[in-house]
């Protein structure tokens, strides 16, 4: 099958630091993967370069044969891509409803609406009217997953959902999530948690200083194995 998403080369810097390094791969239609690393590895910035909120300095996206290199954020979107950004980011005085109204802006022609969203995050249906600095992180989280959704893209990128979140929110997330997935979207996720990573993911792309050092289907990698490439140990001879 060929790729949704292809990543050539990329370079990103932040100004002298070298945050990403010729990094190379691709994502087919309907993969899950997982991107995994240490603190710093780069995983943010190479999912915030794809979407277009951080430029790169050289390399190449392309989505579905379209260069979108240098194309803005805000036309990305109208491409597919759409980003749920670490932090979450809502609109803090607008409602859980407006929030997904404000995404559905730029939407591309799709499946996904307001009622839409909410059956898949049932837990969003009492709070459809309350603004969203009032709620808890979770159902912050769903809103952000949500947002992204309502511009109906053909890649999912998820930056950490569990960062900051109580595990029963956590819990409730991926339950939702798994929901999320099962519409066959392609998605690309960051996640600090190895189990959870390995759980929802097809394939698993490991950073360490910013390159690739490991890519390999979730169900041929063991939990070592992560680990080893993670922390950049290399295997001892037998
Ligand atoms: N806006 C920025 N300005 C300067 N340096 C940055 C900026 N954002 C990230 N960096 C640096 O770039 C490197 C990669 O950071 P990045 O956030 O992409 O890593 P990460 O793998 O997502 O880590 P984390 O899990 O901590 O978010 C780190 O050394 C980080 O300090």
């Amino acid at each position: 099958m060929s790729a949704l998403l292809s990543v050539e080369e990329l370079d990103v810097h932040h100004g002298l630091l070298h945050a990403v390094r010729a990094v190379s791969f691709e994502v087919t239609e309907g993969e899950r993967v997982a991107l995994v690393g240490a603190n710093g590895a780069g995983k943010t910035t190479l999912l915030r370069a794809i979407a277009g909120a951080q430029r790169a300095s050289g390399g190449r996206v392309v989505l579905d044969g379209e260069v979108i290199t240098d194309l803005p954020t805000h036309q990305r979107v109208r491409t597919g891509i759409a980003l749920v950004p670490e932090g979450r980011r809502l609109f803090p005085d607008l409602t859980v409803e407006e929030n997904l109204l404000v995404a559905g802006r730029r939407r591309r022609d799709g499946p996904w609406n307001v009622d839409g969203v909410l059956e898949i995050f049932p837990m969003l249906t009492k709070l459809r009217a309350r603004r969203a600095s009032t709620l808890s992180g979770g159902e912050q989280q769903a809103t952000a997953i949500g947002r992204a959704l309502m511009t109906n893209p053909r890649l999912l990128l998820l930056d950490e959902v569990s960062l900051g979140l109580a595990p029963l929110a956590v819990d409730a997330v991926y339950e939702c999530l798994g929901s999320v997935l099962g519409h066959a979207a392609t998605v690309l996720l960051v996640e600090q948690d190895l189990a959870r990573a390995l759980a929802v993911a097809d394939r698993v792309i490991c950073l360490l200083e910013g390159r690739i050092v490991l890519d390999l289907p979730a169900a041929e990698v063991s939990r070592e194995q992560v680990t080893e490439a993670y922390f950049g140990i290399r295997g001892r001879p037998a």
